[in-house]
């Protein structure tokens, strides 16, 4: 008898602590003849509990290679597996499930629903799956988030480290298999985007929390156990154990790199 795991839909072994896997993906927007090549055959595989920052200059693909992870969007070639599971099928409602049965998402400007209240927020992700809503659990999760004192108020009642703190309760409560975070502390000051990694270490360290978080401050890298450098949509580089030094440094030699390149192919042309 095989498990859930032991082979996908398309036949490639799962890897069994593997949370997050890409196979060459590739993601081409516009048409022919005006093509943007975002992701140029990305291929990684990141263990359950691990924390990963995303970094690289801007147009280097940091987004699209989450949204095609994340099963926001669709990779034009190549696969995506989370948790030995290939992200397939065919239509917006396949990946819609996808998403809602193995993915957290936690995006710069918070998404809440302005007219719930924080409780009802972090329910409504098991409502739309269809899930058994388990009010004491969210409640919870919530006090967790250090929240436990706002369960009926609105978001607009909320600083917006609070609002983001709303936001990770919310990706957290359907025990998803990775947590995407799209620059979630981009929006906040200083005190806040700490609560925040804080909160998103806490989740890997104490809960196994597999997190992939992109973003552009060293700092917010340096929470992170390993970061992983992205150019012209192709993974160059990788660092574990980062700090935001390290991290500072490696970004500026890249931003002089693609510069180098891209100044050489203008000559050329
Ligand atoms: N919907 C789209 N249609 C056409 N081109 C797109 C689209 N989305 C992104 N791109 C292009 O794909 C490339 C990668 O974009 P992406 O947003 O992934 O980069 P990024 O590294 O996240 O950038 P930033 O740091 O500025 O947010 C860029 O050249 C961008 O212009």
């Amino acid at each position: 008898m095989f498990g859930r795991k032991a082979v996908d839909r398309a036949g490639a072994a799962a890897v069994p602590g593997e949370a997050l896997r890409l196979e060459d993906v590739r993601k081409v927007y516009g048409t022919e003849g005006n093509q943007v090549v975002a992701l140029d055959g990305v291929s990684l595989s990141l263990p359950s509990g691990s924390f990963t920052a995303v970094m690289g200059p801007s147009g280097s693909g940091k987004s699209t290679l989450l949204q095609c992870a994340a099963g926001l969007d669709r990779p034009t070639g190549g696969r995506v597996f989370v948790d030995g599971a290939l992200l397939a099928g065919d239509g917006e409602a396949a990946l819609t499930r996808f998403r809602r049965e193995r993915i957290g998402f936690v995006f710069q400007q918070f998404n809440l629903l302005p007219t719930l209240t924080v409780m009802q927020n972090v329910t409504l992700p098991l409502k739309l799956a269809g899930r058994k809503v388990d009010r004491r659990r969210a409640q919870a999760i919530l006090e967790r988030v250090g929240l436990g004192d706002r369960l009926g108020h609105l978001p607009a009642e909320l600083s917006g480290g609070q609002q983001q703190r709303v936001a990770i309760a919310r990706a957290l409560v359907t025990e998803p298999r990775v947590v995407f975070g799209d620059e979630p502390t981009g929006a906040l000051d200083t005190r806040s985007a700490r609560d925040v990694l804080a909160l998103l270490q806490e989740s890997v360290r104490m809960f196994g929390q597999t997190v992939v978080m992109v973003t552009h401050d060293p700092v917010a890298a340096s929470c992170a156990d390993s970061v992983l450098y992205l150019a012209d949509g192709r993974i160059v580089g990788h660092q574990q154990a980062p700090t935001a030094e390290a991290v500072a440094e490696r970004m500026t030699h890249l931003a002089d790199e693609v510069e180098r390149q891209r100044a050489t192919t203008e000559a050329g042309r």
